[in-house]
């Protein structure tokens, strides 16, 4: 069943890069956890948070810190790996998005084959739902990928618009159609329609207005604008955007 939290699009804020700065100098500063509670200052709906298996950026401590910090939803990234399943289960929180990762990728660079699942990830689905974690799976906008998404019952999809975010000005309205196609699917299919990975100030807007879309969950470019203007007003931003194109 669809979770609804409310009638505006929600907006998730991920800042997985501001521990990417810190871990830059192995130092301390700046903290993840403050900029959290910056981004709720500036309306942030929730908090994503990914757990990458090689460390690069969020650390073991941060997921606890944060679960003992963040007001608002919390959504912790992980692949579908043991060691981050089994700290899911241990934290509990309130959402868990299941993302692809290969150690040599810079960003997500695809979304979860789920068609394709041997297993690992229906596994993980229901050993997360199991104890009371709303699950949902990062997919490219297509429309197998979300039938397959629905056939786990999970609870959202995640469209990955990173291909829209990248594309060339005469193919934007070609992804534009396959984001609003598949997103049509998901919520035919009972799912709360998500969406991320690329989005900015400036291209958000069409994908905001995608009919049934929920939540977006938006890191790198409202980290990268709080690097000049602050955490808050960052998010401020991005947030004011979603109210006036999607009141
Ligand atoms: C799945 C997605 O697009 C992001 O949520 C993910 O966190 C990107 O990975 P990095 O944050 O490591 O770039
Ligand atoms: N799942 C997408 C996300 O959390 C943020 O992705 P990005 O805005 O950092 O590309």
């Amino acid at each position: 069943m669809a979770i609804q939290y409310s009638t505006m699009i929600e907006l998730g804020v991920n800042i997985d890069h501001v521990a990417t700065l810190r871990q830059a100098r192995r130092t301390y500063e700046p903290d993840p956890i403050i900029a959290a509670a910056m981004a709720e200052q500036g309306g942030a709906d929730g908090i994503t948070f990914h757990l990458r298996e090689d460390r690069r950026h969020i650390q073991d401590l941060d997921v606890q810190r944060l679960m003992q910090s963040v007001t608002v939803r919390t959504n912790f990234e992980i692949a579908c790996a043991e060691d981050v399943v089994q700290i899911a289960l241990e934290v509990k929180p309130d959402w868990a998005l299941l993302v692809p990762e290969s150690r040599e990728e810079v960003t997500t660079e695809g979304g979860l084959d789920v068609a394709a699942d041997n297993g690992r990830i229906a596994d993980a689905v229901a050993r997360l739902k199991e104890r009371g974690i709303y699950t949902s799976l990062f997919v490219d906008p297509d429309i197998h990928q979300v039938q397959a998404a629905a056939a786990m019952q999970v609870d959202a999809v995640e469209l990955h618009t990173g291909p829209y975010a990248i594309a060339k000005r005469e193919q934007i309205a070609m992804e534009l159609d396959r984001l609003k196609t598949s997103g049509q699917a998901a919520i035919e299919a009972g799912m709360r329609l998500h969406a991320g990975h690329g989005l900015n100030y400036h291209n958000v807007r069409p994908v905001a207005k995608i009919p049934g879309m929920i939540e977006l969950n938006i890191g790198h470019s409202i980290v990268s604008r709080a690097v000049m203007v602050g955490m808050t007003q960052a998010v401020a931003e991005m947030r004011r955007i979603l109210d006036v194109c999607c009141p």
